[in-house]
């Protein structure tokens, strides 16, 4: 077996690397010096790409990365990669989010100690010569009030140590309940709430278009008289020219960057100011972090490469543990589905209604939608379809998707059933699984059925009437095709569906064989 090419083309540590250094799947090259044009050039024979935040994973290097599988980003933000556009190339995007969050947590924490007490300027001043106590007067922490703006992993660390130094926190995060907040002796609060009544405001969350200036003009302008700011998110959280202002007319007393809205950032009027502090970007440089962001990153690298589960994809939910257990036989089932009622449509599809049944309706449903769209428009496109970019084919083709969830069915404890609207016809799949028995597919159209999702199936629908399996039998017999069991569903109206599992796909000659005796109304196979 070829093994898998995986390039690192930002300095990313080797010691965090080491299992796919180790691994003899991998061939692992490390270019960190490539320019954008070189790394398009070679990007083609690899399965997967390691970078840092240097490498710009675009839109056009993805178009060149024809082998690509996965981009791993051995940090949190992937703003240095296109994702939609991974996305729409099926190549999934992981990132390592818990490896650097102490790091850049402990900095946010270094940096308002050292804006509070003025450390880089007494430090400076003392370097040059000075020694100068009158001008370094601080503040305390203590007794003050932090407004923590984006409460998820970084936001909260940081919560935590500011009630170690006896400050009151605010918190703001649309995922923050009353629960955790009292747990973590934290206000919840809103946005303005926090504008208005701290000393010091401090951004976490990842910059997208809701976040973009989340602190601007107007937010400063109602700011406490000197309050302090920080930022060690991303740059644009802030409104820089807005914060400039604001520290040059005395609202803002000081702020500590380690952001900036243009890195490294070009005749930023911030750089040159003496109440602010700055730092390049160095959250996450500790040697800790580096090395736990590229164990992390390699090892969900590694398990995508071998088609194992993986947690981290930014292109696709992420599933706890728990959840993964509980879903996976129905992820199989769905993909299976997926194929069955591929096979059976017979002209375009318009919309597919996905129902989940039973206790599977409290678990995460949409990888379910999206193993029955990868079994289905496999059909149609093959390869090119994975999990990461089904939805978006089945959004491109036009299909319409609808889900809906019901605590109980009648027949089945757990049930998953689909309906496929196509141009002119209407088809309902259906499956469910047992711990004890394995997995069944239960309907196929009108039928009722009770089959092992797997093999080679050859349906045939015929009129209810003796003789019929046998004549089938014959002639897959004679031309050399074994059956291994045979199950029948039956309608009321005297129909009936006979789905024969066999050791390999009728050729042509003999389904139309089958498809020619009296009786027989459609015969198709499939192959699961
Ligand atoms: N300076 C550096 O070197 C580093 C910077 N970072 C950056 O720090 C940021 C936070 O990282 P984590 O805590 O790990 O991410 P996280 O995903 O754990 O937390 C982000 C939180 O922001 C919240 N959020 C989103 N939109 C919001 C809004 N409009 N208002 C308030 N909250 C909102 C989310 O609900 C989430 O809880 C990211 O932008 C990340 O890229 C992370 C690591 C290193
Ligand atoms: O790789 C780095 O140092 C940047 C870290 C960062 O900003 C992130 O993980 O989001």
């Amino acid at each position: 077996m070829s093994k898998f090419r995986v390039l690192v083309s930002d300095p990313i540590s080797e010691q965090g690397l080491q299992a796919l250094i180790d691994s003899p799947l991998v061939d692992l090259d490390l270019k960190t010096d490539l320019t954008p044009a070189e790394l398009r050039e070679i990007i083609g024979d690899y399965d997967a790409l390691l970078v840092r935040s240097q490498t710009k994973v675009t839109a056009e290097l993805l178009e060149a990365g024809k082998n690509l599988r996965a981009i791993g980003r051995a940090g949190v933000g992937v703003d240095n990669i296109d994702v939609p556009a991974a996305t729409r190339h099926g190549v999934v995007v992981i990132n390592a989010p818990d490896g650097n969050t102490i790091s850049t947590c402990e900095h946010t924490f270094a940096m308002m100690m050292a804006m509070a007490r003025k450390i880089p300027q007494a430090h400076m001043k003392l370097k040059n010569g000075t020694w100068d106590r009158k001008s370094f007067v601080g503040v305390e922490l203590n007794h003050k009030t932090l407004g923590v703006l984006g409460f998820g992993r970084i936001g909260s660390e940081v919560a935590k140590r500011a009630k170690a130094f006896g400050m009151d926190v605010l918190a703001y995060d649309p995922f923050l309940t009353r629960e955790r907040a009292e747990s973590l002796g934290v206000r919840m609060s809103t946005v303005d709430e926090i504008v208005e009544g701290s000393d010091f405001i401090t951004v976490h969350t990842p910059l997208t278009k809701d976040t973009k200036h989340l602190l601007s003009r107007d937010q400063f302008a109602r700011m406490r008289d000197g309050v302090r700011i920080l930022n060690c998110a991303r740059g644009g959280i802030i409104d820089e020219k807005a914060l400039a202002e604001a520290l040059e007319n005395g609202k803002v007393a000081a702020a500590a960057l380690d952001v900036f809205e243009e890195e490294p950032p070009v005749g930023n009027p911030l750089i040159e100011m003496d109440t602010v502090v700055v730092t390049p970007h160095l959250g996450a440089s500790t040697e800790e972090a580096q090395i736990n962001v590229a164990i992390d990153v390699a090892k969900e690298l590694l398990n995508i490469l071998q088609g194992l589960p993986f947690r981290n994809a930014v292109n696709l939910p992420s599933l706890s543990n728990d959840t993964l257990r509980t879903l996976e036989p129905y992820l199989t089932l769905a993909e299976k589905l997926g194929t069955l009622a591929a096979n059976l449509a017979v002209d375009s599809v318009r919309k597919i209604e996905i129902g989940i049944y039973g206790s599977l309706s409290e678990q995460q449903t949409e990888p379910l939608t999206r193993s029955f769209l990868k079994g289905m428009l496999s059909y149609y496109h093959g390869d090119e379809v994975n999990y990461v970019n089904a939805p978006f084919l089945a959004e491109q083709s036009q299909i319409q998707l609808k889900e809906t969830k019901a605590s109980r069915h009648d027949t089945y404890t757990e049930l998953l059933k689909v309906t496929v609207v196509t141009e002119n016809t209407t088809i309902t799949v259906a499956g469910t699984h047992k711990a004890s028995l394995g997995s069944r597919i239960v309907q196929i159209g009108e039928f009722k059925v009770d089959l092992e999702p797997q093999g080679t199936l050859l349906l045939a629908e015929n009129r209810d009437q003796p003789g019929m399996i046998g004549k089938v039998g014959t002639i897959l017999g004679v031309n050399g095709v074994n059956i291994d069991s045979m199950k029948v569903g039956k309608l009321e109206n005297g129909i009936a569906l006979m789905v024969l599992a066999v050791d390999r796909a009728p050729d042509e000659e003999t389904r139309r064989s089958i498809e020619a005796l009296e009786g027989i109304f459609s015969v198709r196979d499939v192959t699961l």
